[in-house]
């Protein structure tokens, strides 16, 4: 089939490439000049396992271009991956989606299948047909489909290719079938319903995934309290398998460019409509203070940061992947540098996006070793597996107090006993050596 994308993030160039793989045409279309030359060079402008490997595999059937009318004239399904970023009110910003609507209806010159991949407020794919309905220049018919996307990120191109399902939201029978046409190679369950439920079952999902951390990130604030341990807590309550032993990972709140915008723009929706998504609002809440955790915590050591320096080890939202998007370090590194510290900090692939936003006032390093050089704190907010499999002993030797504060719980405390370290994590006993306080 020839297929065009719209967009090439992260959901839009996996899933041209995947498509690709098993033996789709495919345009990718995108309006930024140098993403586009770096991917007609073989080079993907963004981190993700196997996707460049992939997209020099399938160069013959794949394409990168910024001439949109020339991608969509005729192509038999175009789908839409392009950003749906958080307006100020928390609402979901649909202009790239509306704009690339737009372009459709005035390049398609034959029937086609618009499929809406980005995340979207239930009802705007009604409106993306309208849209592009009354923008027609030529007679054909466009079908448009919702087709939610689930990957996650650090693992976007197996989460394609091995879908746990592919959700199908159609109005008539004919789109529904082009998508089956599409994805026969995979090997998936299907699940096919109208638009509106579709474009809900990504949101109830991203939600239910933010409030089952919010959920266990609650518990293990009490752990602390109480003097329970999370991550034994986390382990028991996993065989259940009405609960599931997934995303029950206490630490320092969720970020990424999703959950955060899908829990608000869900409860605005809600509320737009009248109705208070109570459950979904103290997933948000939770989160906001849940971020500040380390920061809070570090004040047990010292009443300021200034003049201290503080390593940081990890930048991104997560592991195995270089997006920064909603990261806790957004927030917390500026409140440092505000209170007078001296950060240095590491992240085997974040810092060139991190320097982006912050050129100037943090000491980027290139290892683990030189950030813990002469610290008087380190905190650690992506469990990356460098930092998992450093030796505990060198945050002793390396740093000037040995006080590590951990948001992703990467080490087992008998092992923080044992190197002579002060270990704070999430929803644990706090391994305090003899020396606790630095203030
Ligand atoms: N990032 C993720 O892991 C997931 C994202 N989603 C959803 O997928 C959508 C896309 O997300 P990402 O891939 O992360 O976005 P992104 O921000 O990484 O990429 C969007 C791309 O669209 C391009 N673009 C903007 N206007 C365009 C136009 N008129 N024509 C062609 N290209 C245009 C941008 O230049 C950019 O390269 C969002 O709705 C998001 O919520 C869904 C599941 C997973
Ligand atoms: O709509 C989306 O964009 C995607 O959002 C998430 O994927 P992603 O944001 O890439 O990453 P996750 O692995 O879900 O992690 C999100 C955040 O939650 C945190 N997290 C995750 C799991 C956990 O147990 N605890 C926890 O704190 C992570 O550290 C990270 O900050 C979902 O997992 C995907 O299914 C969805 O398609």
């Amino acid at each position: 089939m020839k297929i065009s994308v719209a967009g090439t993030g992260y959901v839009g160039l996996v899933t041209g490439v995947c498509l690709a793989e098993y033996g789709h045409t495919v345009t990718c279309v995108d309006i930024d000049e140098r993403k586009v030359a770096l991917m007609e060079s073989g080079i993907s402008p963004i981190y993700e396992p196997r996707l460049q490997e992939l997209m020099i595999k399938n160069k013959e059937r794949l394409s990168f271009t910024t001439d949109y009318q020339g991608a969509y004239k005729e192509a038999d399904v175009i789908f839409i991956g392009v950003g749906t970023p958080e307006k100020q009110d928390g609402s979901a910003n649909l202009t790239h989606v509306y704009t690339v609507a737009e372009q459709i209806a005035r390049s398609v010159e034959k029937d086609c299948v618009v499929v809406v991949k980005s995340t979207v407020p239930i009802g705007t794919n009604d409106k993306i047909e309208a849209l592009i309905h009354s923008n027609l220049a030529h007679d054909v018919t466009v079908h448009v489909a919702s087709n939610p996307e689930f990957l996650s990120q650090g693992s976007a191109v197996r989460d394609t290719l091995g879908a746990s399902r592919i959700v199908i939201g159609v109005e008539d029978e004919e789109a529904g079938q082009v998508l089956q046409t599409v994805y026969k190679d995979f090997n998936a369950p299907i699940v096919v319903t109208n638009r509106k439920s579709a474009e809900m079952i990504k949101y109830a999902s991203n939600d239910f995934l933010a409030l089952k951390i919010s959920f266990i990130n609650e518990i293990a604030n009490l752990c602390e309290i109480i003097g329970a341990d999370i991550e034994d807590v986390a382990h028991g309550m996993g065989f259940d398998k009405r609960i599931g032993d997934q995303f029950l990972k206490a630490g320092i709140g969720y970020g990424g460019s999703c959950f955060p915008k899908d829990t608000k723009a869900l409860h605005w929706l809600a509320n737009f409509h009248d109705y208070e998504l109570k459950t979904v609002k103290a997933a948000i809440d939770v989160n906001e203070n849940q971020k500040l955790k380390l920061l809070k915590k570090s004040r047990k050591y010292y009443e300021r940061l200034t003049g201290l320096n503080v390593a940081v080890l990890g930048l991104t939202f997560k592991p195995g992947t270089d997006d920064l998007r909603e990261a806790p370090t957004l927030v917390n590194i500026p409140l440092m540098i505000e209170d007078g510290a001296n950060v240095r900090a590491w992240d085997p692939v974040g810092i060139e996006n991190f320097k982006k936003l912050h050129p100037e006032g943090i000491t980027y390093c290139s290892s683990i070793e030189e950030a813990l050089q002469e610290a008087g704190i380190c905190f650690i907010f992506t469990e990356w597996q460098e930092i998992k499999e450093l030796e505990l002993d060198k945050y002793r030797t390396l740093m000037k107090h040995p006080i590590v504060l951990d948001g992703r719980n990467c080490y087992q405390l008998a092992d923080a006993e044992k190197a002579g370290i002060v270990y704070d994590s999430i929803g644990r006993e706090t391994i305090s050596q003899t020396e606790t306080s630095f203030v």
